[in-house]
């Protein structure tokens, strides 16, 4: 599978320059205390300076590319303005997320729609969208939703999602390329392509192998790439006779590059991979540019996740931590088995400071009523007190996003971090907000 030496120079320790990922130990302690005091816990903290750090590490590896922000990774108002204002375009999957991107200043030239199985009704707002500014593009993964597309009148700009029959990623459920539900596949891509143009204006194609693709799965990147290269030199310069060449804007390789979670994971070197992208799409046709839509990379390590310790259980085969934050706001843990890095912040009364204690195992478990409910296991934290603040780092991405009120548990709330000050940037749910849709409804019942 992975060639060692391919993986050894595609990470990099962290040694020089600006730090390829910041650390949950990286995070000042202090400050986290304050703001969990402030704003209580559970409390996402995003740091936007962090995230324009992370778009022009991107984009200063890409240089000649199209940096696309998948805007499912974090969709908040600040997120979103800061990504724009560092220049990368907008990835959105669903009408929501083309909604979000269009409040925060996106333009239809910047915004790419990438339908999956779409809701009419997202395909009705993104057609009207396209109506007004017709420089968005939907990017599409299925004939029927082409069809679906020119039912509604749509003949503007469409980019052919591709299933290249060749994935990567951290968990099986988030390898995306080579599963059926995603994109044409590779045999039909460019005939679907090819009589999509007689509808469409094709300015693209695309595939994405997955998400959290790590140092040793680069060989499948790089594969993916290839085959899309060379899609895009078939359909620009098609063999058979009679062919019409089609005029394509871009080649859009995915995103997916990884983060490290453990703290002494080697980080991505971007500019490695960056290097093996170009030459493995290479060459590229004329006035053909490569195109990538990271999500993770832009605001993983930029997030933390604070919850408060409210029980310390010492039983004969561990010790349980309870914390207020559960599986409802950080998923991932439950859904993935992810790793995610927790540091006692202390904070205890009378408990001595954080790093006097003892390290010692234990798993930090949630107030969710699931056995799934943890937010590590065997993990050597200094020794949990109740009252200490712990602090689960890399939770930028799909942290919030994923959040639900299952057992009827308001989400938390978030700040964000601009240039050193925080501001509420959601607000925390009350048990009122868990029951407003049905209010609603109910009025809207007694109304009719
Ligand atoms: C089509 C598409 N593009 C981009 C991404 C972003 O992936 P990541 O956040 O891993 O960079 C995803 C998520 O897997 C995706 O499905
Ligand atoms: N939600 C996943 C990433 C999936 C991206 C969507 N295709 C995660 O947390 O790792």
């Amino acid at each position: 599978m992975s060639d060692p030496d391919a993986a050894a120079g595609a990470t990099d320790g962290g040694t020089g320059g600006d730090p390829p990922v910041r650390r949950v130990s990286d995070w000042d302690g202090e400050r986290l205390r304050g703001l969990a005091d402030a704003h209580e816990t559970p409390l996402y903290v995003q740091d936007l300076d962090r995230v324009r750090e992370n778009c022009e590490r991107l984009l200063g590896a890409f240089p000649d590319a199209d940096v696309r922000y998948a805007v499912k990774a974090h969709t908040g108002q600040a997120v979103l303005e800061a990504v724009r204002d560092a220049g990368l375009d907008a990835e959105c999957a669903s009408a929501g997320e083309v909604d979000r991107a269009l409040a925060a200043g996106f333009d239809g030239s910047r915004l790419h729609y990438t339908a999956v199985n779409p809701p009419a009704r997202d395909l009705d707002y993104v057609v009207g969208v396209a109506a007004a500014d017709p420089d968005l593009t939907v990017t599409v993964g299925a004939v029927d939703t082409l069809d679906r597309l020119a039912e509604r009148g749509y003949d503007g700009r469409v980019c052919v999602r591709v299933n290249p029959g060749v994935g990567a990623g951290h968990h099986e459920k988030v390898t995306t390329g080579g599963a059926a539900k995603f994109g044409i596949p590779y045999d039909r891509a460019a005939t679907a392509a090819r009589d999509a143009a007689e509808r469409f204006d094709v300015v693209g194609v695309h595939a994405h192998a997955g998400s959290g693709i790590d140092p040793d799965q680069l060989d499948s990147h790089r594969e993916l790439v290839a085959r899309m290269g060379e899609l895009a030199r078939d359909l620009t310069d098609p063999d058979g006779e009679g062919v019409a060449p089609l005029d394509l804007e871009y080649v859009d390789v995915g995103g997916g590059f990884g983060v490290p979670y453990r703290e002494d994971a080697p980080a991505l070197d971007l500019p490695a991979v960056a290097d093996a992208t170009r030459e493995a799409v290479a060459p590229l046709p004329e006035g053909v540019d490569l195109a990538v839509e990271p999500g993770r990379y832009v605001v993983a390590d930029a997030g933390v996740l604070l919850t408060q310790v409210n029980t310390v259980k010492p039983t004969p085969d561990e010790t349980v931590v309870g914390v207020d934050a559960g599986m409802t706001d950080l998923l991932r843990p439950s859904m993935y088995d992810a790793y995610h890095p927790i540091r006692n912040l202390g904070g205890a009364e009378g408990e001595p400071s954080a790093g006097e204690r003892e390290a010692t195992p234990v798993t930090v478990a949630g107030p969710i009523c699931e056995t799934g409910d943890t937010l590590g296991r065997d993990r050597a934290l200094a020794a949990p007190a109740r009252g200490d603040l712990l602090a689960v780092g890399v939770a930028g991405a799909y942290g919030y996003e994923m959040a639900s009120q299952y057992n009827s548990r308001p989400r938390p709330a978030e700040v964000a971090i601009d240039d050193g000050t925080a501001t509420t940037t959601r607000r925390r749910e009350t048990l009122g907000d868990l029951t407003t849709v049905e209010r609603e409804a109910a009025r809207q019942g007694a109304e009719r």
